[in-house]
C-alpha cells in the first residue's frame, strides 16, 4: 500500500432541487484504504458516495480519481470509468432478478467485454468461498437476503475494481449475517489492495473500517482517528 491518493473531493455542493445535499464536503482516501462514510439520515452520505463514484455531477467543487479530475468528464467517460475501474455493492444487492446468480456475478466481466463462458467460469469461483455452492442457477427471488447479498459481493468484487463503492452494504440483514459480510468485504479487498468506501450508520460496521468520518449537513464534520490493528 502506498499513501497516493485514491479519491479526492474538493469542497463538493449539490442540492436536489430546493434540497441541499452537500454544502462543501470534502475529503481523500488513499490507495488500498477502507473508509467508512457515518453521519446522520439525510445527511448527505449517499449523494456523497455518488459524487465520489462518478455517479452524480457536483454543482461546485471537483472530484479527483488517481489524481485525475473527473466531474468534468463526459457522461460517457464517467460511465466507462465505472464499468473499468469500479466496483458497486448496495443494500438489498439489486441483483437483476431476471439472471441467475451466476450470471449476475458476471455481469461486470460481461460488460467489459469478456467471453460469456470465461465470464461465468470466473463467477461461479466465487461460490465456493462465499459458503454458496450449489447455489449458481438461483434467481434472486430464491435466495436469502444474506445470500443475495453476497452474490452482490462478489460481483462488486469480480472485475477486480480499484475502487469499491458500497452503499449500506449490510443494511437489511441482521447483525450476524451483515458482519460475515463486512469481513467478506474486508478480507476480499486486503488481498487484493482495492480501496473501499463504505457508507453506513452502523457503528460495528464502520468498526471494520481503517477510518471513520462523518458526514453532518452536508459537509464532512469530523475525522475520527485511525484505528490501530485493525
Ligand atoms: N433523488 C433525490 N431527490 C430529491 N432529494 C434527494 C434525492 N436524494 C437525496 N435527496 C435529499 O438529499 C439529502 C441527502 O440525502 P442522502 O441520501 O445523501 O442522505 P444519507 O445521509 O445517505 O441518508 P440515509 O442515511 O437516510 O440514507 C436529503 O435531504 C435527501 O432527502
Amino acid at each position: 500500500m502506498t499513501d497516493a491518493i485514491a479519491v479526492e473531493a474538493r469542497d463538493v455542493v449539490l442540492s436536489f432541487g430546493q434540497t441541499p445535499a452537500l454544502r462543501g464536503a470534502s475529503l481523500s482516501v488513499t490507495r488500498g484504504e477502507i473508509l467508512a462514510i457515518m453521519g446522520p439520515s439525510g445527511s448527505g452520505k449517499s449523494t456523497l458516495l455518488h459524487c465520489l463514484a462518478g455517479i452524480l455531477v457536483p454543482a461546485s467543487g471537483e472530484i479527483h480519481v488517481d489524481g485525475r479530475r473527473i466531474d468534468t468528464l463526459s457522461e460517457t467517460a464517467r460511465s466507462a470509468l465505472r464499468r473499468d475501474r469500479f466496483g458497486f455493492v448496495f443494500q438489498f444487492g439489486q441483483l437483476v432478478p431476471e439472471l441467475t446468480a451466476e450470471e449476475n456475478i458476471a455481469l461486470p466481466l460481461l460488460l467489459g467485454g469478456a467471453r460469456r463462458t470465461a465470464a461465468l467460469a470466473e463467477a461461479r469461483t466465487w461460490f465456493e468461498p462465499l459458503g454458496l455452492d450449489g447455489l449458481e442457477r438461483r434467481r434472486s427471488g430464491e435466495l436469502s437476503g444474506g445470500q443475495a447479498q453476497r452474490i452482490a459481493l462478489a460481483r462488486g468484487l469480480v472485475a477486480g475494481p480499484e475502487i469499491l463503492f458500497a452503499d449500506e452494504p449490510t443494511g437489511s440483514l441482521d447483525s450476524l449475517t451483515g458482519e460475515q459480510i463486512m469481513e467478506l468485504l474486508v478480507t476480499a479487498a486486503r488481498e487484493r489492495g482495492t480501496t473501499v468506501i463504505v457508507v453506513t450508520h452502523e457503528a460495528r460496521v464502520a468498526a471494520y473500517a481503517d477510518r471513520e468520518i462523518i458526514v453532518r449537513d452536508g459537509r464532512v464534520t469530523s475525522l475520527v482517528p485511525e484505528r490501530i490493528g485493525s
